[in-house]
C-alpha cells in the first residue's frame, strides 16, 4: 500500500505543484537560465548536416536542473521577496501569513545567492512550523456517548466526512450512532444513510421537516441505551438565514445537554478547501454560531488552494483533525504537518 504521503503528494501534485513551480519562476526565472545557442561554426561552412538533428532545447524543469550539475542561483533581493509574497498570496495563504512567511524566508538569506530548492525547502519548513501546533486528531474521550456535532455549509463535505470518520472509529473498535440532523433535506438524509451502510453504522433519521433537536434527543437516548462510544450529529448548513441556523444549533445543544451537561464534546467544522479564502469567512461565522472545537478540511485533492489551511492555522489556531483527499471511505487522513507542507510546495519524499 502506498504511504499516505505518496498518495497525498500524488493527489495534490495535480494542481498544487503550481506553488512549487511559481517559486521556481520567482527564484530562477527561465530567462536567466537559458544558455545562448552555440554560435554558428565559422570554420566548417560546407560540413554536411549532423546525422541526427539536435533536439529542440526544452525548458529545464526543476528535475532537469537537478539532474544537471548546478541549480541556478540568484541573489535574494527585494524583487524576490515581493515575488514570493505574491506567490504565497495566490496560493491562498492569506495576506498577513504570506507576508510573514516570506519575511521569515528572507531572513538570513537577503543578499545571498539562493536556489529554488533551498527556497522550496525553507517554505516547507515555515509552513510545517505554523501547522505543527494545530495538527491534532480528534480526541477520543472516556464519556459515553462522546457527542460530536458536525457543522459546516451545505456541500462542504459534512456527510462524507461523517461517513469516513464513522468508518475509522468502527475500525478502531468503537460503536457509533449517527443522527441525520439536516431533516429539511431528504437527499441529505438519504446520502447519510448510504454512508452509514458503508461504514456499518446505524443512522437515525426523522421525518422530513421535523425538529432536528428532537431527533438529536432521540439519538442521544438510543446511543445511551446501547452504550455507544460515539454519537455523531449531522446538522443543516444553510447560512442564508443565520439566525435560524444559530437557533437550530443552539436548540440541539440545549436538548442534548439535558442528558449530558458536558455535551457536545466536540463541534467539528467541515470546510471545503476549494473555496479558498471563503473558508476563512466560514470559520469566523461558525465560531460565532457554534462552539467550534476543531476543523476538518475536505477536497484537498485536486485543488491549488490548499494554502488556505496555513492561513486558517495561523489565524485561528483551531485544531485541524483530519483532511479529506477524495470521495472514497478511506480518503480521510490524519493531518501530518510535514507531509502536508512538502506536498503543498511540491517536494518529493
Ligand atoms: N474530491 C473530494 N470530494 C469530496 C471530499 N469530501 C466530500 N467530497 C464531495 O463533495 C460533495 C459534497 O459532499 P457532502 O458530504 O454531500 O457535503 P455536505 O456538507 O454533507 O453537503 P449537503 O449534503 O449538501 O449538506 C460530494 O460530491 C462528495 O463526494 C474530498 O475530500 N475530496
Amino acid at each position: 500500500m502506498p504511504s499516505f504521503f505518496s498518495k497525498l503528494r500524488a493527489r495534490m501534485t495535480r494542481s498544487s505543484d503550481k506553488l512549487g513551480e511559481a517559486i521556481d519562476t520567482v527564484v530562477a526565472p527561465p530567462a536567466i537560465e537559458e544558455t545562448p545557442p552555440p554560435a554558428p561554426s565559422a570554420e566548417a561552412p560546407h560540413t554536411p548536416p549532423a546525422p541526427a538533428p539536435a533536439p529542440a532545447p526544452s525548458k529545464p524543469g526543476l528535475l532537469g536542473r537537478l539532474m544537471g550539475r548546478e541549480e541556478p542561483r540568484r541573489e535574494f533581493d527585494d524583487a524576490m521577496l515581493e515575488g514570493l509574497e505574491e506567490v504565497l498570496i495566490a496560493a491562498d495563504m492569506g495576506v498577513e501569513t504570506s507576508l510573514r512567511v516570506a519575511a521569515n524566508i528572507a531572513e538570513g538569506r537577503f543578499g545571498r545567492r539562493v536556489s529554488p530548492t533551498e527556497i522550496r525547502e525553507a517554505l516547507a519548513a515555515e509552513v510545517a512550523r505554523i501547522l505543527e501546533p494545530v495538527a491534532r486528531p480528534m480526541p477520543l474521550l472516556p464519556q459515553r456517548p462522546q457527542v460530536v456535532l458536525v457543522v459546516g455549509v451545505n456541500g462542504s463535505g459534512k456527510t462524507t466526512t461523517i461517513g469516513k470518520l464513522a468508518s475509522q472509529f468502527r475500525a478502531a473498535g468503537k460503536t457509533v450512532v449517527i443522527a441525520a440532523g439536516d431533516t429539511f433535506r431528504a437527499a441529505a438524509v438519504e446520502q447519510l444513510q448510504v454512508w452509514g451502510q458503508r461504514a456499518g453504522v446505524p443512522v437515525m433519521t426523522a421525518p422530513e421537516g421535523s425538529d432536528p433537536a428532537s431527533l438529536a434527543y432521540d439519538a442521544m437516548t438510543r446511543a445511551e441505551a446501547e452504550g455507544a462510544d460515539l454519537l455523531m450529529i449531522d446538522t443543516a448548513g444553510r447560512l442564508q438565514n443565520r439566525a435560524d441556523l444559530m437557533e437550530e444549533l443552539s436548540k440541539i445543544v440545549r436538548v442534548i445537554r439535558k442528558k449530558d451537561p458536558s455535551a457536545p464534546h466536540n463541534t467539528l467544522l467541515v470546510l471545503d478547501a476549494t473555496t479558498g479564502q471563503n473558508a476563512v469567512a466560514q470559520v469566523e461565522i461558525f465560531r460565532r454560531i457554534a462552539d467550534v472545537s476543531g476543523l476538518v478540511m475536505t477536497k484537498l485533492d485536486g485543488t491549488a488552494r490548499g494554502g488556505v489551511l496555513v492561513a486558517l492555522a495561523d489565524k485561528f489556531g483551531l485544531p485541524i483533525h483530519a483532511i479529506g483527499v477524495g470521495e472514497q471511505i478511506n480518503d480521510l487522513s490524519p493531518f501530518d504537518p510535514e507531509d502536508f507542507a512538502r506536498a503543498l510546495v511540491g517536494i518529493d519524499g
